[in-house]
């Protein structure tokens, strides 16, 4: 879009891309109340001609128009573009709208990785990356802020890694995180494995139940190892097991490290009082937070606590995975992108109970 067709008229113009899934029906509820965006198409290809209202009943009345398909998405009319598609699909629309002078906001884990070397490594298979993967920032606003002012592409962190990450990047970064022995145990609701039902979504499975999944070969923990790394300046190794839980949306990670200096409460709660300052997405509590008090929210609620019997310290952190582990960071990233105040949009109060 050009500058001059924007002072005239003041609204950015924004496109979801994959908005009968759990994300994309998401942006649509934080962005259709954005002051500064207008959504001008939200697409379907299994629902193309109805109504997203008809698809999404809580929409009746505010999202009527129709769903179109992907490819009618006229990328040269619209600002930023959301990507709310699976692994894999993604990364053909990125190949296809790189070089069209939109901003892409991948929610998939296509370019979330720094090279091809750590998906094949990861993965056991070759990853071809697409022409323009070597622009993508890693969308995590509270490590990445000025990259993410510039960029054209963003990998917006995948749901357990927002949680894990930002659990323990004050220790990291300090350099005094101790991955020997670390440990983030993790658990999700089932809106983090999508809309398609499956066996282990199926209400019987999840219903008065709990288990761990992905044991020793999630791919989030090769996320969390490189954000992690990054911030140490060494490769970082660690334990990361998710769990299902039977609520339908939030995540709660506990993490346990030992620290590699003489800690105490205060001193742990001022590192991560500084690090995350001016973080107006990180609420730092004196208490273990709930999934419910950030439910519908874009908090990250942190708590980082000092253990002196054990030695180590034991962070837990309570996100909803659908907005700051998902639609609410691709828009605190949109808002970044597109040089707006970060919060603007996304300040909804948490819906507890
Ligand atoms: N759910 C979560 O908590 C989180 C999800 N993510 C990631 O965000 C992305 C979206 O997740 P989520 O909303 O849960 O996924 P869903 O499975 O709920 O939705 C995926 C969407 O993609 C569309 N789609 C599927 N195949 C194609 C295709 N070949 N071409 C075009 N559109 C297609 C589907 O709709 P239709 O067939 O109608 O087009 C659907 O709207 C995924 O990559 C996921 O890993 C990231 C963080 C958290
Ligand atoms: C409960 C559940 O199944 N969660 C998903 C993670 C969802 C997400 O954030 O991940 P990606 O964007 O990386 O797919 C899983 O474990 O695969």
């Amino acid at each position: 879009m050009d500058q001059l067709n924007k002072m005239r008229n003041s609204k950015y113009k924004v496109s979801i891309v994959g908005a009968s899934g759990y994300t994309g029906s998401e942006l649509a509820r934080i962005l259709i109340h954005h002051p500064e965006v207008e959504i001008v198409s939200i697409t379907s290809e299994s629902h193309k001609g109805k109504r997203f209202s008809d698809l999404h009943g809580q929409f009746s009345g505010i999202i009527d128009f129709e769903l179109v398909g992907a490819d009618d998405v006229n990328v040269a009319e619209v600002d930023v573009v959301f990507l709310a598609l699976p692994h894999g699909v993604s990364m053909e629309f990125v190949k296809r709208w790189i070089d069209e002078g939109v901003k892409i906001v991948d929610l998939s884990g296509d370019f979330r990785l720094s090279s091809p070397e750590v998906y094949e490594d990861w993965y056991k298979k070759d990853h071809t990356f697409p022409k323009g993967f070597d622009k993508a920032v890693y969308g995590m606003p509270e490590l990445h802020f000025e990259s993410i002012s510039e960029a054209s592409l963003i990998a917006n962190p995948g749901c357990y890694p927002t949680a894990s990450v930002l659990s323990l990047a004050p220790l990291f970064e300090a350099g005094i995180g101790n991955t020997d022995g670390a440990i983030i145990d993790a658990k999700s609701g089932t809106t983090g494995a999508g809309v398609k039902a499956s066996n282990t979504t199926h209400f019987s499975n999840v219903n008065d139940n709990f288990k761990a999944y992905g044991i020793g070969t999630h791919r989030h923990t090769v996320e969390i190892q490189e954000q992690l790394s990054f911030l140490l300046k060494k490769s970082v190794i660690l334990q990361f097991t998710p769990h299902l839980l039977p609520v339908d949306r939030g995540i709660l990670a506990t993490s346990y490290i030992s620290i590699d200096t003489e800690m105490d409460q205060e001193k742990l709660t001022a590192l991560y009082k500084d690090f995350y300052k001016n973080k107006p997405f990180v609420r730092l509590r004196n208490q273990a937070p709930s999934i419910k008090e950030v439910r519908g929210s874009n908090y990250a609620d942190v708590y980082p606590y000092w253990d002196k019997r054990t030695g180590k310290a034991i962070v837990i952190t309570a996100i909803d995975n659908l907005v700051k582990g998902a639609a609410g960071q691709a828009v605190h990233n949109m808002n970044i992108m597109l040089g707006l105040n970060e919060s603007i949009g996304l300040l909804q109060v948490p819906m507890q109970p």
